[in-house]
């Protein structure tokens, strides 16, 4: 079975783990692409301050489920949903939520690395900018703390008006974490968000998502184990569609209640 060594929850106390309020709250939330199902029946809350993984086999659903969270899967125009996603209590899928909202508070950082064109600055200064801050000191300010916060401002604080181009693929990863955070979301998705990196530039990410469960919620989707069991607190795992098995992350990589978790996480398949 693969190791957990989250420090971080092993030292939580039980009761306080439950305590955790939902961010997400999915229920029997069904999603068709034309006339294919691509989930089937979910119901999967997300909590607070956590990190959330979410594992399975290529096509078993689990960058469609992320995408729904900030309803960026609606891009595809043959998509159909039915059932509920709750954030913070309200529907997000009802055509009162506004997807506007939903962004700013829901953020993602993609697979691979895709700043702008744009100087370092600029990159993340660009979303405050969308969201009318013109001060120069307040996006001065926004920019250090994103940077800070993505643990690379010792790395960039010099050439800040250097394009991010030049900057190594973890480097510009660690930049779009930042360019996520300058809008003070609540949430982060991230989907695969070191599989284009080298060993020691996902090794800074997966440090980063530890701290950043500090202060925002993250959901993961990864294809590798190790990485889930290394980072998250929770783990789901999806198959065909369906969320099979959810639980804490030990217990799913030690002691997995569903023999098909079993067979993918011992490599049986996948
Ligand atoms: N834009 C799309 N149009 C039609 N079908 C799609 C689209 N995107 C995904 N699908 C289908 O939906 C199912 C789930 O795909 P999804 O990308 O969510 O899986 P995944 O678990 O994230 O896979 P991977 O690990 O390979 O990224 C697959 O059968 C896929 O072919």
């Amino acid at each position: 079975m693969i190791s957990t060594t989250n420090k971080n929850k092993q030292a939580e106390p039980n009761n306080k783990k439950l305590q955790k309020p939902n961010v997400f709250e999915a229920k029997g939330f069904n999603l068709w692409y034309g006339e294919d199902q691509a989930l089937k029946n979910i119901d999967f809350d997300i909590a607070e301050n956590n990190v959330t993984a979410i594992i399975g086999p290529s096509g078993c659903g689990k960058s469609t489920f992320l995408k729904s969270l900030n309803r960026m899967v609606e891009l595809v125009p043959t998509v159909k949903m039915a059932g509920e996603i709750q954030y913070r209590g309200k529907n997000i899928l009802s055509s009162k939520f506004g997807v506007e909202e939903l962004r700013t508070k829901v953020g993602m950082v993609f697979q691979k690395p895709n700043p702008f064109p744009k100087s370092i600055y600029e990159n993340v200064a660009y979303g405050p900018r969308i969201h009318g801050i013109r001060d120069k000191v307040t996006l001065d300010q926004i920019v250090e703390t994103s940077l800070k916060g993505a643990a690379i401002w010792d790395e960039v604080k010099d050439r800040l008006h250097e394009n991010a181009y030049g900057l190594s693929g973890g480097q510009q990863q660690r930049l779009c974490i930042a360019r996520c955070l300058a809008i003070e979301p609540d949430v982060i998705l991230m989907d695969e968000p070191t599989s284009a990196l080298d060993p020691i530039s996902t090794l800074k990410v997966e440090e980063l998502v530890q701290q950043l469960k500090q202060n925002f919620s993250i959901v993961i989707v990864t294809h590798n184990m190790q990485q889930a069991a290394r980072i998250s607190d929770k783990t789901a795992f999806f198959l065909s569609g369906e969320l099979v098995e959810y639980n804490d992350t030990d217990v799913i990589f030690s002691n997995p209640r569903d023999n098909r978790t079993e067979d993918y996480i011992t490599g049986r398949f996948g």
